[in-house]
């Protein structure tokens, strides 16, 4: 299989298999995601799985970075997210089916402004609506509670509920938020390759209470998810 070519047969991930062959990057920020993908991984050698760095900058520096020094078929940008209140809750996976770069833009008086507004590009990275559509069934069969929509990328996390508002209403249906999807995706839109942005929820968006996070149980969904991973792209 290749990716690239046959997108719209991976809306059946149970039947279809990848090519001998292909290989996958999954891009994280800290080495708790990489930990926690590897082992959900269990040894899958088809999977590369890099720390990253924190935030967009790093992100799209990291993975230009190795995809510079090898070939990929697939680049997975993984890791914890917050969840947009009535979007996604704690504990849940968002699988992005689009990547936003929600702060990128110019404040004005009249409110944010988009780099796309201001005639310098684009903020939207769309993903594969079959790669979703495929990736959330696989997710879903196996038991996990699996959401759809934007997954924002921004540089500081939102911590008002006021900020959580304007986001929300920035970009329509956004699901989850986190700091790093538009870096990998952008890198890798550049050379052409697929993406996915998968979040496993580990705090609500809103008012900062850095306590509530509930990073273990985020890290076991995102491991989980990424053994259905290693599964469906069989
Ligand atoms: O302390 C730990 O053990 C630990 C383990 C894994 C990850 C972390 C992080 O703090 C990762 C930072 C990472 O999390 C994303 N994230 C999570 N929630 C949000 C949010 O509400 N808004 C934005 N980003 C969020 C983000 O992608 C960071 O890279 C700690």
């Amino acid at each position: 299989m290749n990716l690239k070519k046959n997108a719209a047969k991976l809306n059946n991930f149970h039947s279809d298999r990848l090519q001998t062959g292909t290989r996958v990057l999954v891009m994280t920020a800290v080495s708790g995601e990489r930990d926690a993908v590897l082992r959900g991984l269990d040894g899958d050698a088809r999977f590369d799985v890099m720390v990253a760095g924190v935030g967009p900058v790093m992100a799209a520096v990291s993975t230009a970075k190795v995809l510079a020094s090898a070939e990929y078929d697939l680049v997975i940008s993984a890791g914890i997210g917050g969840g947009f209140p009535g979007k996604a809750e704690v504990g849940s996976l968002v699988v992005a089916n689009e990547i936003v770069a929600a702060d990128l833009g110019a404040e004005t008086p009249e409110g944010f402004c988009s780099l796309d507004k201001l005639g310098f590009g684009s903020t939207r990275i769309p993903v594969d609506a079959n790669l979703v559509k495929g990736v959330t069934e696989a997710l879903f069969a196996a038991g996990l509670s699996v959401h759809t929509g934007p997954v924002l990328t921004v540089s500081t996390v939102t911590g008002t509920d006021e900020s959580t508002a304007e986001l929300a209403a920035r970009v329509p249906g956004a699901a989850a938020e986190a700091m790093e999807g538009y870096g990998v995706a952008l890198a890798a839109q550049d050379r052409g390759i697929p993406i996915l942005e998968i979040r496993a929820i580990s705090n609500l968006v809103g008012p900062r209470d850095r306590a509530a996070w509930r990073i273990k149980e985020a890290l076991d969904v995102l491991k989980t998810a990424s053994s259905v991973l290693s599964e469906v792209l069989r």
